[in-house]
């Protein structure tokens, strides 16, 4: 069983940390103004300089695909490791953002939020040159005189799209498995918890290649903007009518689309 309180002097339990002070930062909306930050959610997106600046993110991350460095396999894994890394170092300040965007806290928190991202990441690392590996498949008589065997590729650039109620965990995981498969990813987490967004989108640029795996933060416009953008595949969690809306932006280019729902 997890304990509930410290055993002693020493450093907190991560779920122990008290209510945090507001994180500083531009555009950070009041705590009191959950009702307003809803409605602005809707609001058209003003600033022309903002969308610009989504093309050249996707534009950016998709040269950085380009280039081919996501690809080998001991990339991908130094990546994860360094993701495990991220996690293991900042721990408290997630389990902080989580507090004050949702009161989420103690073990179930860090069961779900910290424990479960670890263990995706863990696996993964172990497990990723076997999965990496070309599978060798029968032949038949078409294929008699050549080697046959599956080999696996990366889609290109990845859009994940979080939702708010899980919002570390929601992002992470499907960013784990974009970058072990060999992917460029944008990550979109949920506006609605905005500290743990902010969070994401400071300390990704910290510990991964900052071309390759980018974060834009934003609601409704921005995300309206990005889907406008050309992706390989989608991945969003979420209710299932703002699914719809993903997955008619996604059909205009074919791109495949996971929706959590
Ligand atoms: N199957 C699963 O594993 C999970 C499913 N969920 C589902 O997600 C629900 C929570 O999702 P929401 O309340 O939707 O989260 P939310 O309000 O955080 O929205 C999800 C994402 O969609 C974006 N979004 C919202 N409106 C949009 C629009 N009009 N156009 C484009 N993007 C838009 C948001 O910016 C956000 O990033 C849960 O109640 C559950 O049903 C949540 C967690 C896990
Ligand atoms: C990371 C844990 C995700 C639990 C998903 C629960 C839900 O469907 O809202």
């Amino acid at each position: 069983m997890m304990p509930s309180k410290s055993p002693g002097p020493g450093p907190a339990l991560p779920w122990e940390e008290g209510s945090p002070p507001a994180m500083a930062g531009e555009g950070l909306v009041p705590a009191c103004s959950r009702h307003r930050r809803l409605v602005e959610r809707e609001a058209p997106l003003k600033c022309p300089a903002a969308m610009e600046k989504m093309q050249q993110v996707v534009g950016r991350a998709r040269a950085a695909f380009r280039s081919g460095r996501s690809r080998p396999l001991e990339f991908r894994i130094q990546q994860l490791k360094a993701l495990q890394r991220m996690v293991q170092e900042k721990e408290k300040e997630i389990m902080r953002t989580l507090k004050a965007d949702l009161n989420k806290s103690g073990p179930n928190a860090f069961t779900q939020e910290i424990l479960g991202v670890l263990g995706a990441l863990a696996l993964t690392i172990e497990k990723l040159p076997s999965w990496a590996d070309p599978h060798h498949v029968k032949k038949d008589l078409l294929t008699l005189r050549d080697e046959a065997y599956i080999s696996y590729e990366p889609l290109g650039v990845v859009l994940v799209i979080g939702a708010w109620n899980y919002p570390f965990a929601l992002v992470m995981q499907p960013l784990i498995g974009a970058i072990a498969a060999g992917n460029a990813v944008v990550v979109k987490p949920s506006e609605v918890s905005e500290n743990t967004a902010r969070l994401v989108a400071e300390l990704l640029p910290l510990y991964l290649d900052k071309d390759l795996y980018a974060v834009v933060t934003g609601g409704v416009p921005e995300t309206t903007e990005l889907l406008t953008q050309r992706f390989d595949h989608i991945f969003y969690t979420g209710n299932s009518n703002v699914g719809r809306i993903v997955m008619a932006a996604a059909a205009k280019h074919l791109t495949p689309v996971t929706l959590e729902l």
